[in-house]
């Protein structure tokens, strides 16, 4: 999997993707990662990348052209690719669509905009405009970050751990069960001791208890399509 990443600020991104998961999953060439300069596809001295709104308004806006060089630009090797523009108007961001990316794409470009937003006219070049939540951030980057981490764990072998991506919350339906180490003991604060007795079968229903009673106080929002084992266990908690 290869992301392009189009920003102002190719830092946040190129600081970010050297650690963790995806800093092994790129040593290991699982996913690749090229981050380009928007500053870098302008044509004046100055670099400018944005100008004031027409219609008036606060702030800036960011212009076309430095987006649309740089588009024509990646597509000049004629590689299929997915152009994903972040914004807050965009559709909702799940691990469905992080599956779906993973699955469907082997190229994604991820478009980061700044200031109040981009020329409207640079949709008419992508594929999608996705939000990952409903709040507003200041910038695509750390959207775009949410997506590259959230796709590149579901790649097989990113991870080194297939359970982890499949066993993951939100890939179930729910929320994931409460995870303890050592001290057993800290500070009077016990581990269950459910989870000391070695008894596998007891574990996983504690586990399946917790994750839907946990799941039912924060996000009942997603108790949806639950097996009649897993909606017995629900109606005890009821
Ligand atoms: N889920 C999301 C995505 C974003 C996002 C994505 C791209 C840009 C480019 C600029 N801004 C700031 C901004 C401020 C005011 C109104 C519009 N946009 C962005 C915000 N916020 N929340």
């Amino acid at each position: 999997m290869k992301f392009e990443v189009l920003t102002i600020f190719p830092e946040i991104i190129e600081c970010y993707i050297k650690h963790g998961v995806l800093g092994k999953a790129l040593n290991k060439g699982i996913v690749e990662v090229k981050v380009y300069n928007l500053r870098d596809f302008t044509s004046d001295k100055h670099k400018k990348v944005d100008d004031y709104p027409y219609g008036g308004g606060a702030g800036m806006v960011m212009q076309i052209e430095p987006f649309y060089n740089a588009i024509m630009h990646l597509k000049a090797d004629e590689k299929p690719r997915k152009l994903v523009l972040l914004s807050p108007q965009g559709r909702k961001f799940t691990q469905k669509l992080a599956q779906k990316f993973m699955e469907e794409s082997k190229a994604m470009v991820l478009i980061c905009g700044r200031y109040e937003g981009i020329d409207e006219r640079v949709k008419a070049f992508v594929d999608e405009e996705v939000s990952i939540g409903d709040y507003v951030l200041s910038g695509g980057e750390l959207a775009a970050l949410v997506i590259i981490d959230s796709v590149v764990r579901l790649i097989p072998g990113a991870l080194g751990d297939e359970l982890s991506a499949v066993e993951d919350s939100f890939m179930k339906g729910f929320l994931d069960y409460p995870h303890y180490t050592r001290p057993e003991d800290f500070k009077g604060m016990k581990v269950p001791e459910v989870l000391l007795s070695g008894d596998h079968k007891k574990i996983a229903l504690w586990r399946k208890r917790q994750a839907l009673k946990n799941t039912l106080k924060n996000r009942p929002d997603l108790l949806k399509n639950l097996s009649p084992e897993d909606m017995r266990i629900l109606k005890e908690l009821c």
